[in-house]
């Protein structure tokens, strides 16, 4: 037996879902470049799901389907209302909102493709709904419904502030949302597809996944960025914090990657955003600090920005709270996560690797009280 720490190089699966071939990312074999220039969010969750990209008639059935399906059940609401909420992580709160949903669903162990297709509109559609409930409410708000003529990405922002958004933050959000929907087997796709592979329901895997983007080596990056990006505060501030977190061999959040070496090819899209949303609040420095941090943790590391790391600031110019950045992640990947369970689904062989034996042997049973 041979084992690779945190199965590096392991080729764990074939998919026809997303691919990274020398550092370029590609959808259903469309290049994300372009579909971060010229795609909706709804038109990528079809194409994840589809294999190929919809036609209008197509893309305005997804988008009913999903506005028909946004409601949250009553139940998850008056939940949420009873959290302490303060001391509530949302990523735990999404989490434990999703594994109810399947409380509410009579199909929800229903294993047909149809009933699975109108669970991953439902989860879809719900997502956004929970996340905003969620912050609404733990800010003293009520919930906003969703507007069946607003686009997913507008939808999200305005359930969460109850205004309709610019075009500018319309804009922005769609292409986050495009940027972070699929990325090959990566650690809650590998724990959707490890999950469902036991023919578990939609609803475990996504619950399952939920749990793996939270941690800080994947999905909660984003969230430490900009915990970090406060700490610092100062463009003059960025070089001796990273001389000290070197020293220190701390990791820095939103640098490195498991398969890029070369460069993350969503960071330069996000990049961008975060240059041009700084400059309309006003608020450069957070652009300014993290191209500064780029070009030391780059040189000195040899570390280029993750997905994580500019997402930070342009979410923040949004106005969005830093503990959401995680849950939003999640209402984008969710469509990832679906695409993978289904192709799963339609392939399917339990996963089940082995591990190493590294402990002691030919133990003898010693009876407690001769301990
Ligand atoms: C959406 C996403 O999930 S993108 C990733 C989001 N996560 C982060 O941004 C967290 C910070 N980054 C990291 O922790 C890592 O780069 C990961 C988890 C993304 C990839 O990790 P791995 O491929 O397992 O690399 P690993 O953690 O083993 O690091 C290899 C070496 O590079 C160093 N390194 C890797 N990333 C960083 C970092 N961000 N800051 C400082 N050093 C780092 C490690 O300390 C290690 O050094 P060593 O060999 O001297 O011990
Ligand atoms: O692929 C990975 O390991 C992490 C990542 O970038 C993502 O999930 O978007």
């Amino acid at each position: 037996m041979t084992t690779t720490r945190g199965l590096e190089g392991v080729v764990a699966t074939t998919s026809s879902i997303s691919s990274i071939v020398d550092d370029v990312l590609t959808y259903r074999g469309y290049n994300i470049d372009d579909l971060a220039e010229n795609a909706s969010f709804e038109e990528v969750i079809y194409l994840l799901w589809n294999g190929k990209l919809p036609t209008k008639e197509e893309l305005n059935e997804l988008k009913s389907s999903l506005s028909k399906n946004a409601q949250i059940p009553k139940e998850i609401i008056d939940q949420m209302k009873s959290y302490s909420i303060e001391s509530v992580n949302p990523m735990a709160a999404v989490r434990t909102a999703v594994s109810t949903l399947a409380l509410y669903d009579e199909a929800a162990d229903d294993m047909s493709d149809e009933a699975n297709y109108l669970k991953a509109i439902k989860l879809q559609a719900k997502l956004p709904t929970i996340v905003t409930a969620f912050s609404r409410i733990r800010d003293g708000k009520e919930p906003v419904a969703p507007k069946e003529e607003l686009s997913f990405a507008a939808n999200f922002l305005y359930m969460l502030t109850g205004e309709e958004p610019e075009d500018i933050a319309i804009e922005a959000f769609n292409k986050a949302l495009v940027l972070h929907a699929d990325h090959e087997l990566n650690a809650s796709t590998f724990t959707a597809r490890v999950c469902v592979a036991t023919l578990s329901d939609m609803y475990s895997g996504v619950t399952a996944a939920i749990g793996a983007l939270k941690g800080p080596l994947h999905g909660g990056a984003n969230e430490r960025v900009m915990r970090m990006l406060s700490e610092i505060d100062t463009v003059e501030n960025v070089e001796p914090y990273l001389e000290r977190a070197f020293a220190n061999k701390e990791k820095i959040m939103g640098f490195g990657h498991r398969v890029y070496k070369q460069g993350d090819p969503r960071a330069k899209h996000l990049r961008e955003m975060s240059r041009q949303l700084t400059s309309v609040t006003g608020e450069s420095k957070w652009y300014e600090m993290s191209t500064k941090m780029e070009g030391i943790v780059t040189s000195e590391k040899g570390l280029p920005p993750n997905v994580d790391f500019y997402s930070a600031s342009v979410y923040h110019s949004l106005g969005i709270d830093h503990d959401l950045f995680t849950p939003i992640f999640a209402v984008s990947r969710v469509s990832g996560w679906i695409a993978h369970i289904l192709e799963q689904y339609s392939n399917n062989r339990l996963i089940r690797p082995r591990a190493e034996y590294t402990g002691d042997t030919h133990q003898t049973y010693v009876p407690i009280d001769q301990r």
